[in-house]
């Protein structure tokens, strides 16, 4: 269970009480004014700079490990080859966002009533703050982010209209990646470069784009939303007084659900960073490494989310799921459940949301939405639910029979989507589009990162099977 009751933020000296914050309601507690996140990054950057300088001088020919052809052939699993600031994975324990694990971050994080709006899950600004900075925000710091990103929402009239013109059947996640691409006609980063800005400066504009991105996304993905499916506002309104995920709950119609929106913003934060060698993260940092700017990067980045195996395996999971609970009914016993496991792995597919790269145990983050589920009666006695909790006892039993994969525990894949579901978002070619805002509060910081410490073009270097093997041979 989540200690919903701690007031955390409330203990340090800066921030208004909690109890204080719920009682006085949204929009209407006063914050002074306060450090803005681009302060607080420009404090870290000088020490960032002397630790880069200090690994190089005294450990550059230092060896992390030898390289195996194994490791060539086999999408280079366990080589450390990336340098990634945000957050780093456990095979074992899992993620840690600069050192705090999921149950840390709940019980430091400002949540919606720290700020005055009501929730008491993680506020995404505030884990964007801790992935940029390294530090808690505090509560006042939190609600400017808020704030500030409530103000660069909306979206030019042109993306506006480049959204209109995507055909209802192109997937969202393709609409998606060529409206972010599309806001590169805004980069500042980019106009800053073209009239010769020093490098040392590069990553000031990389922020103030990356700022500008995050802030836009809830209003693209819920264009999106609105163009295919008809449902949510039409025209993705701002409210200044509500938080980053307050306001796209209400772009998309679920202003006046509390446990949607609250579940929205646990999602979003916790999905953000899973360090650097996923496939969207990875793919951010590649772009980005070409100087491409913020909006060209994530774009990329969103289209390997796309994948089935990476963040599309969400949409998948409920697709698969519904089809079993059709098959087997709402009462599945387990005895179904593992015979449509054992039909599903006998036809050549994977079971979608099990497994992963690195884990190899379940993944906190199916923990922690799972816990979410338990503190709600209306997710506790949804059939959908059950049924994928259900599903997640008995997998493991399958897949370690089976044989194949590494780690037969639940991703976070498995749980996301029938949370949605249930609260009646049950568009599921949707569903990887949320990943989506979320993948970016964690890649983008990274970005700035690598433009501070000025990190180089990359290029590994690749090998044809014929030049492997003459190599081997000599
Ligand atoms: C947010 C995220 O991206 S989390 C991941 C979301 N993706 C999914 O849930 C899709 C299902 N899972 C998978 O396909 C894989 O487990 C991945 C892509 C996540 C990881 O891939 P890998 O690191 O290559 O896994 P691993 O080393 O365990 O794979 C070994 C074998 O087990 C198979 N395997 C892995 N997971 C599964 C699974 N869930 N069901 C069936 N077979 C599986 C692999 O396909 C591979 O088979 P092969 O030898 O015939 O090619
Ligand atoms: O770490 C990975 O390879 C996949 C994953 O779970 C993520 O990107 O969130």
């Amino acid at each position: 269970m989540l200690s919903l009751s701690i007031p955390r933020v409330a203990l340090r000296a800066a921030a208004p009480s909690r109890q204080l914050a719920a009682a006085a309601g949204a929009s209407s507690v006063r914050f002074a004014s306060t450090k803005s996140l681009k302060d607080a990054v420009a404090e870290i950057v000088p020490e960032k700079q002397e630790q880069l300088k200090k690994l190089k001088a005294d450990y550059a020919d230092a060896s992390l490990g030898e390289i195996k052809v194994s490791n060539l052939l086999g999408g280079m699993r366990g080589l450390k080859v990336m340098l990634w600031e945000g957050s780093v994975l456990d095979s074992e324990t899992g993620i840690t966002f600069h050192g705090k694990s999921i149950p840390d971050s709940q019980k430091v994080l400002p949540t919606g009533n720290d700020i005055g709006v009501k929730g008491s899950e993680i506020l995404p600004e505030s884990m964007l703050w801790l992935l940029l900075t390294g530090k808690v925000p505090t509560a006042e710091e939190v609600k400017g982010l808020s704030q500030e990103l409530a103000a660069k929402g909306k979206l030019p009239s042109y993306l506006e209209k480049i959204i209109d013109s995507f055909p209802k059947t192109l997937h969202p996640m393709t609409q998606f990646a060529n409206a972010v691409a599309s806001l590169n006609h805004d980069s500042k980063f980019a106009a800053a470069y073209s009239k010769g800005i020093k490098k040392t400066e590069y990553w000031q504009p990389t922020l103030d784009d990356s700022i500008d991105l995050i802030a836009k996304l809830p209003a693209i993905a819920a264009r999106i939303y609105y163009n295919v499916f008809g449902r949510g506002d039409g025209n993705q309104a701002i409210d200044s007084g509500l938080d980053l995920i307050g306001n796209y709950s209400k772009m998309i119609g679920y202003g006046d659900n509390e446990g949607m929106t609250d579940y929205l913003r646990l999602y979003i934060a916790i999905h953000g960073d899973h360090e650097g060698g996923n496939v969207s993260a990875h793919t951010a940092h590649l772009v980005g490494s070409a100087l491409s700017d913020p909006y060209l990067s994530y774009s990329a980045a969103l289209l390997g989310l796309a994948g089935p195996l990476h963040g599309l395996a969400n949409q998948e999971v409920l697709g698969w799921a519904l089809s079993m609970q059709e098959a087997v009914g709402e009462n599945a016993s387990d005895e179904q459940i593992k015979e449509y496991l054992w039909k599903t792995l006998k036809s050549g597919r994977v079971v979608p949301g099990y497994g992963h790269a690195v884990l190899r145990q379940p993944d906190p983050r199916f923990t922690a939405l799972s816990k979410f589920c338990d503190t709600r009666p209306e997710l506790r006695d949804s059939s959908i639910v059950q049924l994928v909790q259900k599903v997640s006892q008995i997998a493991p039993g399958v897949l370690t029979e089976h044989g194949k994969t590494k780690n037969p525990f639940p991703n976070v894949d498995a749980a996301s989507g029938c949370v949605l579901y249930q609260y009646g978002l049950k568009e599921f070619t949707y569903y990887t589009v949320i990943f989506g805002i979320s993948r970016a509060i964690g890649a983008l910081p990274q970005l700035v990162a690598d433009r501070y410490l000025g990190m180089p073009i990359e290029r590994p270097k690749s090998m044809s099977m014929n030049a492997l093997e003459a190599l081997l041979k000599k």
